[in-house]
């Protein structure tokens, strides 16, 4: 019998139980670049996976898309073959204007503006983080801004100027789109979750730009890319971690 998730095209790895997702299927080429005896997943769709250890942890590197559907996705199978715990390394907006580029923003809580986490829960059930993974990344990077971010559907809305304004008078750090998802998502299965994005466009800078510089591999968001990967892996290989 055929026992490997749908959309993941993945079955239960032995002795693996925490993942890393992204958005963006190049970031698990760059993350396999940071670890040891490195295999290969399945590449399915926009699901690209690998299996590999850093110092010692064995962790599975998945690629969900963009957008909270194909997130959502990814969560319910990677849960069905066993992860418990996730970590998101992702891009983001920054909401504030003092945020610079390839700064870490990680999310004490997220707005849930996308559609789909509504169907799942009322929006009044809070976004939050594995509380122990959240303390982890501040002892590892304590310089990361951390804060409320906002996770919305709508990359090129007419209004983005106007809502992102008023989210950013409500003190919100940064918005990406899949956050909310995993926050929202991997707590009603009982995972552990924490989600870690790199600004890659300053506030009310051009995004299409800032996505751009992303692809072209700029500088100083390829050095939060980095930090944001080394951030998540030490937090998965973290001790703590197991005795918590
Ligand atoms: O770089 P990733 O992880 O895909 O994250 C961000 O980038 C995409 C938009 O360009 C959205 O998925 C957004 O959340
Ligand atoms: O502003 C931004 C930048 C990247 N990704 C988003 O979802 N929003």
């Amino acid at each position: 019998m055929e026992n490997k998730q749908p959309h993941i095209q993945l079955e239960q790895f032995d002795g693996v139980n925490r993942a890393i997702i992204v958005g963006d299927p190049a970031r698990v080429t760059h993350i396999a670049t940071y670890l040891d005896h490195v295999e290969e997943g399945a590449f399915n769709r926009e699901f690209k996976s690998i299996v590999g250890e850093y110092k010692g942890q064995k962790l599975l590197v998945l690629s969900t898309g963009i957008g909270a559907p194909s997130t959502a996705i990814a969560i319910e199978e990677l849960a069905q073959i066993g992860i418990e715990t996730i970590i998101r390394v992702g891009s983001a907006g920054a909401m504030q204007r003092d945020i610079s580029l390839g700064a870490l923003l990680i999310a004490e809580g997220v707005v849930r503006d996308d559609g789909l986490t509504k169907k799942y829960v009322p929006e009044n059930y809070p976004a939050v983080p594995s509380s122990t993974l959240l303390y982890l990344a501040k002892k590892h990077y304590p310089q990361a801004i951390t804060g409320i971010l906002r996770s919305h559907d709508g990359f090129y809305m007419e209004d983005n100027a106007e809502v992102e304004a008023y989210w950013s008078s409500k003190g919100v750090i940064g918005a990406d789109m899949e956050s909310g998802a995993l926050l929202t998502i991997g707590r009603l299965r009982g995972l552990q979750t924490l989600s870690i994005l790199n600004n890659v466009v300053g506030y009310q800078e051009d995004l299409s730009e800032g996505v751009n510089s992303l692809v072209n591999q700029e500088s100083l968001i390829m050095s939060g890319e980095k930090e944001s990967i080394l951030l998540a892996l030490t937090i998965l290989s973290d001790k703590e971690l197991e005795e918590a």
